[in-house]
């Protein structure tokens, strides 16, 4: 497997937890690896791969649509556009929102996943 990576990907997204963010959106920085087959490489063939310069445009237009409270949904929703619309056979994403902490430059969620490979169970907390 070979691997195309899209790094320092910056979008404009609705996301977060508080009202202000609701209401406006906010920069995000993206990173992005996803495999895709080394096959490609032989007949030299867009047609062969997964185009990222889709990949990006794709990404854009759905985070331009919707709003999402948290990074770890939008890191899901990602990984999952990744695989049912491309086939990725695996990707490792990361969604970092800067400055919204004091005294923190960057905080975000980093998936990384295999198409075949099921999602983690969901932890169950007991208080
Ligand atoms: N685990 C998470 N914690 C928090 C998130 C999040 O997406 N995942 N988001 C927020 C707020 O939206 C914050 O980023 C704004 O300051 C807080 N905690």
């Amino acid at each position: 497997m070979d691997f195309i990576f899209v790094e320092g990907l910056q979008v404009e997204a609705s996301v977060g937890i508080y009202e202000r963010e609701k209401r406006a959106t906010q920069p995000l920085e993206i990173n992005l690896t996803f495999g895709v087959p080394d096959a490609a490489a032989a007949r030299d063939d867009i047609a062969d791969t997964i185009d990222y310069d889709v990949v990006v445009d794709r990404i854009r237009a759905v985070l331009a649509d919707r709003h999402f409270n948290l990074l770890e949904t939008l890191g899901e929703f990602i990984v999952d556009l990744l695989f049912s619309e491309f086939g990725v056979p695996w990707v490792r994403v990361s969604i970092a929102k800067m400055g919204v902490m004091r005294g923190v430059r960057r905080v975000g969620v980093f998936i990384e996943r295999g198409r075949d490979e099921p999602a983690p169970p969901r932890p169950h907390f007991q208080f």
